[in-house]
């Protein structure tokens, strides 16, 4: 069996609600996961259980409460929870990607570029990178009159086309996915299916939130259940 790519141990997360006296919102706590190579890892569990703040913790935009998130970073293990704002940043470039449910829309920048920007990130040149961009978008059937406009204006789904395309082009070894299928037609959710697929046969470590249940049994090796980490 190979090493774990990423792996949790004793995470917690609790919100402290400021606006409300400091309240604090329980959400999961004594969360242990691991992730290998090859493998897809779906977070299941009722809305609101935490499948969301989860896979966030897990990238670091949320700090968790307790426990630990470790990586295998450049063929080393890194604490990515006690790591600098500089490495958590490196980590990201070249090692753990996340399409979040909404694409961050950055004015005035074309489609072509919002995807070719990690690429770029890499020391990719602009037109090896534009050239890999438009191979993105042209699979995932978004049409090229879109590509040089930004896509604020885009429909919900094209957006998320996009915004896959950004998340999986740099093929990171360990890639979150927050339900990145929710506002796709069949054709599309197929395509995306195809390339969750495509990154764990080429060795990605993949963890992932799927509503849709043929989604998630066409992609899956494993479950976790967030109802079980309730406090
Ligand atoms: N930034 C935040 N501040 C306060 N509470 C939050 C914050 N983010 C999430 N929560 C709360 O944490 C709980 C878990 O939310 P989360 O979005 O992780 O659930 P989920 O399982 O992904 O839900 P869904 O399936 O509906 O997307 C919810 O009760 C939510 O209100």
């Amino acid at each position: 069996m190979t090493n774990p790519m990423l792996e949790a141990r004793g995470l917690a997360k609790s919100f402290t609600l400021h606006g409300r006296g400091g309240v604090q919102l329980p959400v999961f706590a004594d969360v242990d996961l691991q992730v290998r190579s090859g493998e897809c890892l779906a977070l299941t569990g009722r809305s609101g259980s935490g499948k969301s703040s989860l896979l966030r913790c897990l990238y670091g935009n949320y700090a968790a409460s307790a426990g630990e998130v470790g990586v295998r970073h450049q063929g080393e293990w890194l604490a990515l929870s006690k790591a600098q704002p500089r490495e958590v940043l490196a980590v990201r470039r070249d090692t753990l990607g996340y399409v979040s449910q909404f694409l961050r829309v950055i004015p005035r920048v074309p489609a072509l570029d919002v995807v070719a920007q990690p690429l770029r990130q890499l020391g990719v040149g602009i037109e090896e990178a534009r050239e890999r961009a438009g191979a993105w978008l042209a699979r995932l059937n978004l049409h090229p009159r879109l590509w040089q406009l930004p896509p604020a204006t885009f429909s919900g789904g094209e957006q998320q086309r996009v915004n896959i395309a950004h998340g999986m082009i740099a093929a990171q070894p360990i890639l979150l996915l927050d339900e990145p299928t929710a506002s796709l037609d069949a054709a599309n959710r197929a395509v995306v299916v195809d390339l969750i697929r495509e990154a764990c046969a080429r060795g990605a470590a993949v963890i992932g939130i799927f509503h849709d249940e043929e989604v998630r049994d066409a992609v899956a090796t494993g479950r976790l259940d967030l109802e079980a980490f309730r406090t």
